[in-house]
């Protein structure tokens, strides 16, 4: 079936129905929401698995450091770019508007993202799925409030990087055609800006065997990484003020390269490599 022919599922359906309601709720906020952002050693885990997001705009590393966290905490790492371009990889008629919104840096609609990542829980849930880190959805204030419907976050994890440093990311990306591994050539090197310390990123080159498969994203062209940029600042950046508002936004500044930040992440959130149990990350 194709996407745009895609019934949506019962579940996204529901979704879609409840959305309309949230954002009814969420003009008038209950008394209990919190404005202030606690430490996540503080938070608790829903006895359903832990649900983290991943915030942060293009390039900033949501994917490396969710897959990598959720490998650690053996829950689903679920990337909703992975998602789209997987249900787009076989181009059809239907889906042609959309391959082309998506490589101008445009977001998909909603009901699209929605039936999609129904579908994928849905699977989930069938094999025994539990708790999930999710990165790349919500990406709007309408899809937070659908998702609020659905489950509650338990945290949400905001990646933040210098823009200047995230287009070099972006341009430098390299997507190996066969095992599909994230790999990246730029060399990133500048002065910290505001008597910030320097940022370092060396290039996290493919091995031989990757060397020659190489390709870029349609969307990491220079214009299209500045179109998604300025998307984000529109239309996710209020993401960030709906999870500060219900007290769950964890803030974490991307300053260096993965062997200095993994390190950095896991020390801010009360995980270690060695001993990680769900019971040790009480967030
Ligand atoms: N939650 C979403 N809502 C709408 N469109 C989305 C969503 N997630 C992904 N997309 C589409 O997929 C594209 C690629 O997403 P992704 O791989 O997460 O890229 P990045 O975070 O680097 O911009 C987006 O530019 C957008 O077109």
């Amino acid at each position: 079936m194709t996407l745009v022919g895609r019934r949506l599922t019962a579940e996204a359906f529901r979704w879609g129905r409840a959305a309309s309601g949230a954002v009814q709720r969420a003009m008038d906020p209950p008394s209990s929401w919190s404005l202030r952002v606690e430490a996540p050693s503080k938070r608790q885990v829903s006895k359903n698995g832990m649900h983290w997001v991943f915030l942060g705009c293009p390039g900033v590393g949501k994917g490396t450091y969710a897959s990598r966290l959720a490998s650690l905490l053996s829950i689903p790492h679920i990337a909703m770019g992975d998602l789209v371009r997987q249900e787009l990889s076989q181009p059809s008629e239907a889906s042609k508007k959309l391959i082309y919104a998506m490589s101008q840096g445009k977001l998909l609609p909603d009901q699209v993202v929605v039936s999609l990542l129904s579908t994928r829980l849905e699977k989930g849930a069938l094999e025994g799925e539990k708790g999930f880190i999710l990165d790349g959805f919500p990406r709007n204030t309408t899809q937070a409030e659908i998702l609020e419907q659905v489950t509650e976050i338990d945290l949400v994890v905001n990646l933040k990087l210098r823009e200047d440093v995230v287009i070099s990311k972006c341009l430098g990306r390299r997507i190996c055609s066969q095992c599909k591994g994230n790999f990246n050539v730029a060399n990133i090197d500048v002065e910290g800006s505001d008597g910030g310390p320097r940022i370092s990123m060396p290039p996290l080159l493919p091995p031989p065997s990757c060397a020659t498969k190489m390709t870029i994203r349609a969307d990491d062209t220079e214009e299209v990484v500045r179109e998604r940029l300025r998307i984000y600042a529109e239309e996710s950046k209020p993401v960030e003020d709906f999870y500060r508002l219900r007290g769950n936004l964890f803030d974490f500044e991307v300053a260096g390269g993965i062997p200095e930040t993994w390190p950095r992440l896991l020390d801010a959130l009360n995980l270690s490599e060695k001993d990680c149990t769900h019971q040790k990350v009480s967030v």
